[in-house]
């Protein structure tokens, strides 16, 4: 790895919201060959631009010298009532495909949850955690995952400790989430070393809302851009989503700019005929002060951002046919 640690440390924060902590990720860079990286994900229908955001932070990840790991959390999914295992499992292969489509290295390992789950040493570890752990803060933590708002099962206090647990087979060095995902972050990192074992560094992106504005984009909400949406599909989605004009909070539109385009590409063509204003390219800084100003229009934004998220699935598109 040519690159120094800082500069490592830089690749690594960008497009993040919190690093926990910075000084931790500066040590395991130091000390580790190979670090492990490992994010997980209940299997969906669709991978979306939302889990796009953290793909591609694993590939930054990948890029400093992390080992990545993908748990395909087909356990997880199921006690957060996504459905049979036979279902899930087969959501899982579909996954797999998508996030190797998104440019994943070969050497990226694929971990199935039930592979390791049910061993008698995981259920062991898990019973030790459940000790340690008091209801309402196993319950707090789900606040942002959980599907079963109305009657909630013991299944959602079984969940979290799994994904602590998790993070002890997979020897994990750094656990990456979206920012909903922290609390039980958090909970790996009080925890695990009370059960003997380091805390990982836990590194959280920002949630993107649906294209709706709904709180979130998510497959089970129809309110998604997937990764292999068609052109003319991402086009027509794009179109019509929620894009208040000067308005960047809760605006998917500019999120998908800030958090997806302008990372990779550090500045984003927006193209307008003549009588607008024509061409200019424009920053994160740039993005945030046209829009607000309106001089930059909702419809000029949106032609732009399609044609890049078509530019950036491209490749994936062509994988998966
Ligand atoms: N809309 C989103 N914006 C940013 N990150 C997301 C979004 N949706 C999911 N993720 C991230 O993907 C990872 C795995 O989430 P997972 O696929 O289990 O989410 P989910 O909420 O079940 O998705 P879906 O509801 O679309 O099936 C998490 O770290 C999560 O933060
Ligand atoms: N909790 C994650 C999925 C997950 C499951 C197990 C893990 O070890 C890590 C992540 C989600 O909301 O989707």
């Amino acid at each position: 790895m040519g690159v120094n640690i800082e500069e490592r440390i830089k690749i690594a924060k960008k497009g993040t919201i919190e690093v926990i902590t910075e000084e931790e990720l500066r040590e395991t860079l130091q000390k580790k060959k190979e670090p492990v990286a490992y994010i997980g994900y209940e299997p969906s229908g669709k991978i979306h631009v939302g889990h796009a955001i953290t793909v591609m932070k694993l590939l930054d990840l990948q890029r400093i010298g992390f080992k990545v790991k993908v748990l395909l959390a087909d356990y997880h999914a199921h006690l957060n009532g996504k459905g049979s295992m036979e279902k899930i499992e087969e959501m899982a292969e579909y996954n797999k495909r998508c996030f190797k489509a998104l440019g994943l290295s070969d050497d990226t390992e694929f971990i199935l949850g039930s592979t390791f789950q049910t061993t008698g040493e995981y259920t062991h570890k898990l019973y030790e955690l459940s000790l340690i752990t008091t209801l309402a803060r196993a319950k707090r933590s789900m606040a942002q995952i959980t599907r079963e708002a109305e009657n909630p099962k013991v299944a959602e206090v079984i969940y979290p400790l799994m994904q602590v647990i998790d993070m002890i087979f997979l020897g994990v060095d750094l656990a990456l989430g979206g920012m909903e995902q922290r609390k039980i972050h958090m909970l790996a990192r009080e925890n695990l070393p009370r059960l003997g074992y380091n805390a990982p560094v836990c590194m959280h992106t920002p949630l993107l809302h649906g294209t709706d504005g709904g709180e979130k984009m998510s497959s089970s909400k129809g309110n998604f851009i997937a990764i292999d949406d068609p052109p003319e599909v991402i086009r027509e989605k794009v179109e019509k989503s929620y894009c208040p004009m000067k308005e960047i909070k809760g605006n998917p539109i500019i999120e998908m700019a800030e958090y997806l385009i302008l990372p990779r590409y550090g500045k984003m063509l927006i193209k307008r005929p003549e009588k607008f204003g024509g061409d200019f390219e424009l920053d994160r800084e740039g993005l945030i002060r046209e829009y607000l100003s309106g001089r930059l229009h909702p419809l000029d934004l949106k032609n732009a951002v399609s044609e890049y998220l078509i530019k950036i699935f491209e490749p994936a598109r062509a994988y998966l046919e």
